[in-house]
């Protein structure tokens, strides 16, 4: 079974755009858990516009035990981009996974991810840290050929594959080659030792359609959609239609 993290940065969004504390990120939390999400996941960023490491340290401390913990972002300092305090937070709050993602400090939202041809060895010290302190390190890539080995034997567990393209390409009623692509790249990472997930843009409308694609799809993290979603249906079935659709 595909493990569902939703993603929580929006309602920090909605929440920062008054000051205060609504909507509540742990409220949302508390929903998602009791209607059967396997996991949470948030995005810090370097401008806080999203969770900021007051939410970060909330949610740690009422996940704790009950769910997964995924926290993603760009470890590295400027001028490379990034939110720098990323590790520190991993340390202090020591989350099930952490998903190191590429981010420049200018972009609206994710769009890229690691080559791993050039940024390995830069991510060698962190992947070590995180190891230590027991995350499970996930990278986020670009669907397409990579040397996945490298990862595996950095000490990296699993990749997650950018899916904002797929969403596109299905959007647009042409998903076949996008999603050959991301299948392909899976059973890659796969058979270098890495668990794959997946993530970006992902919907109910297009997700049943990828998960069938990819056998073995070890988690989908999904907020913008669910979210959005949420505002007509719920947030509690919501999340209960995403767990249909990954059974
Ligand atoms: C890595 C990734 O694809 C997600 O973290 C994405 O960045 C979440 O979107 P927002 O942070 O824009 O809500
Ligand atoms: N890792 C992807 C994620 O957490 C959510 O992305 P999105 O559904 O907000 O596009």
């Amino acid at each position: 079974m595909t493990l569902l993290s939703v993603n929580l940065n929006k309602i920090a969004v909605l929440r920062n755009s008054r000051g205060g504390t609504e909507p509540d990120i742990c409220r949302a939390a508390q929903t998602c858990i009791e209607n059967g999400c396997g996991g949470i996941t948030v995005h810090p960023r370097p401008d806080m516009r999203h969770v900021r490491p007051e939410d970060v340290r909330a949610l740690a401390a009422m996940l704790r035990g009950r769910v997964e913990y995924n926290i993603e972002g760009n470890p590295f300092a400027p001028p490379r981009g990034g939110y720098p305090g990323l590790i520190a937070l991993a340390r202090e709050v020591r989350p099930t996974q952490v998903t190191l993602v590429p981010d420049g400090d200018g972009q609206i939202t994710s769009d890229h991810g690691f080559d791993l041809s050039n940024d390995l060895e830069r991510l060698r010290p962190l992947v070590d840290e995180l190891n230590a302190i027991g995350c499970r390190v996930s990278l986020f890539v670009d669907s397409g050929p990579q040397d996945f080995a490298a990862a595996k034997a950095l000490g990296v567990q699993r990749i997650e594959i950018y899916t904002g393209p797929y969403a596109e390409a299905f959007a647009e009623g042409e998903p076949d080659a996008v999603l050959a692509d991301c299948a392909a790249t899976a059973r890659l990472a796969q058979q270098a030792g890495l668990a794959v997930n997946a993530g970006h843009d992902l919907s109910q409308a297009n997700l049943g359609t990828f998960k069938a694609a990819i056998p073995g799809l070890a988690e989908v993290s999904i907020g913008h959609a669910l979210i959005g979603e949420a505002l007509y249906e719920g947030l509690a079935s919501t999340v209960r239609n995403y767990l249909q659709i990954l059974r």
